[in-house]
């Protein structure tokens, strides 16, 4: 069984796909490549006087141009000629399909967090108004186009650089549009945990809106104009900034590093594995609803964002030696592979003993108490986003990690595994949990159509 689940782990592993596709490593790969779930917006290595210079074909073929248009290709003509648009830069992720964007993309290098909530007497049809615009507006940034009239100008020059702007709904939103009989149990607030330290005014909202892409100022300009739309429907309740390692800062691709130094996410879930779908995603239909009757056929295609501001104590973690560092997560630091041995995808070994009859990975393991295995199955994807806002008042680093976790149900994901986290984890002296959120975030939108429609308008 452990072998099986081995053998499964390497072959999900992003280089090992590579290979056993007979892709060459990654590091042979054309640079034009495109990473997972995502596009090349124009062909890598053609410039763009080029394709400037046939804008009118690459339009009507569907090619994107980054910021093209009005002043993006008046900026773009005047640029040095034979400059072409990079990978990183001309990257594009549809913005249409069975899951919104966001969620299955390889994490970005840049990410903005916000809340919103409606404002007084603003209710169902503003806010079914307020999601034709963001979604409007989304589909054109994505495609790396400019937003139309009033643009900022922020992102010229640059491709879509990988952009994806994802929509969900907080708890609160059902009531405040009268659609409280639309609103999924599995949306029921997540339970208080001992060592919450929350802050409610960073804190859940009516409305989520998640900004990732590869370029700060492709992320800002996007967040600027979610914002600039919300005017007069919904007002910012919170915003946080994150960030991960930036496309091509490594050797090869490489599962990221926190701020604790740590490979993070080597047990993600993977696509290829038979589960993923029912962990991650609702299904069709609308998903359990507490027993099949209170299933919203509006989440199908959807997930549920689990979204925790998780601040980590970085002076009292970097006082550890190496050693405890890695008795804490269970693995080894330099490359993420358990203490029981192997590479970052060997399966840990649960039951092997040290010479001291101990468990090798320790009882409170953190990598141990949230294993799927030890959970009943319970599993989520982790999408997270660093963050570093300066020195807190406490005079230590306000840093640490914006937890997104993505499931089909968070009373099957992360509830099972916090909870038990909650009881033992040796890495909870070392993090507080700050801020907490849950999001309803609908399946992908369909041509023509936009982000919730389901849920607004039937
Ligand atoms: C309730 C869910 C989780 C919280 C909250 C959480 C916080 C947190 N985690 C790390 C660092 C690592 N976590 C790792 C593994 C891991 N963590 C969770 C869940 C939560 N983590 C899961 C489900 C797993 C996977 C377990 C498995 O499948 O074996 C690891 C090991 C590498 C990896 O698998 O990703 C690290 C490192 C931090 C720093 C943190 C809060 C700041
Ligand atoms: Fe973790």
């Amino acid at each position: 069984m452990q072998h099986d689940r081995r053998r499964e782990r390497e072959n999900d592993h992003p280089r090992a796909q590579g290979a056993a596709k007979g892709l060459p490593e990654p590091s042979e790969r054309p640079t034009a490549e495109a990473r997972p779930g995502q596009e090349q917006a124009s062909g890598a290595g053609v410039s763009r006087r080029r394709l400037l210079g046939s804008a009118g074909a690459a339009g009507a073929a569907g090619l994107v141009l980054g910021g093209a248009g009005g002043a993006a290709v008046h900026a773009a003509t005047a640029s040095e000629p034979g400059t072409a648009l990079s990978t990183v830069g001309s990257s594009r992720v549809p913005f249409h399909g069975r899951h919104q964007a966001g969620i299955l993309q390889p994490m970005q290098a840049r990410g903005h967090l916000v809340a919103f909530d409606l404002v007084p007497g603003a209710g169902r049809r503003e806010a079914a108004a307020l999601l034709r615009r963001w979604s409007a507006v989304a589909e054109r940034l994505m495609a790396g186009r400019p937003v139309g009239g009033g643009d900022t100008g922020v992102a010229l020059d640059a491709g879509p650089s990988s952009l994806t702007v994802t929509f969900g709904f907080g708890a609160s939103f059902f009531g405040r549009t009268g659609l409280t009989g639309r609103r999924p149990v599995e949306l029921e607030p997540l339970p208080a945990f001992s060592a919450d330290r929350l802050d409610a005014r960073r804190s859940n909202g009516d409305l989520w809106v998640q900004i990732g892409a590869d370029d700060a100022l492709v992320a800002f300009h996007a967040l600027r104009a979610v914002q600039k739309e919300a005017a007069g429907a919904a007002k910012v309740r919170w915003q946080m900034n994150g960030f991960n390692r930036a496309p091509g800062a490594t050797a090869q691709p490489m599962t990221t590093r926190n701020l604790m130094g740590q490979v993070d996410g080597t047990g993600n879930p993977k696509p290829s594995e038979p589960d993923f779908d029912a962990r991650v995603f609702v299904p069709a239909g609308g998903g359990r609803g507490g027993g099949g009757s209170g299933a919203q056929a509006w989440m199908a295609g959807g997930s549920y964002a689990v979204v925790r501001r998780i601040r980590m104590l970085l002076d009292d973690w970097e006082k550890l030696s190496l050693a405890k560092q890695e008795q804490v997560i269970g693995r080894r630091k330099a490359d993420g592979a358990p203490l029981t041995g192997g590479t970052e995808t060997t399966e840990p070994d649960l039951e092997k003993a040290g010479a001291d009859g101990r468990p090798v990975i320790a009882a409170d393991a953190h990598s141990r108490i949230s294993a799927p295995e030890q959970n009943g199955g319970a599993a989520m994807l982790r999408r997270p986003f660093s963050y570093h806002d300066g020195i807190g008042p406490d005079g230590e680093p306000d840093a640490g990690l914006i937890f997104v976790a993505w499931q089909a149900d968070p009373r099957r994901g992360f509830v099972p595994v916090q909870r038990k986290l909650d009881r033992g984890d040796a890495l909870s002296p070392f993090i507080r949990h700050e801020a907490s959120g849950l999001y309803a975030v609908p399946g992908g939108p369909a041509e023509g159509e936009y982000v919730g429609q389901r849920l607004l308008e039937s």
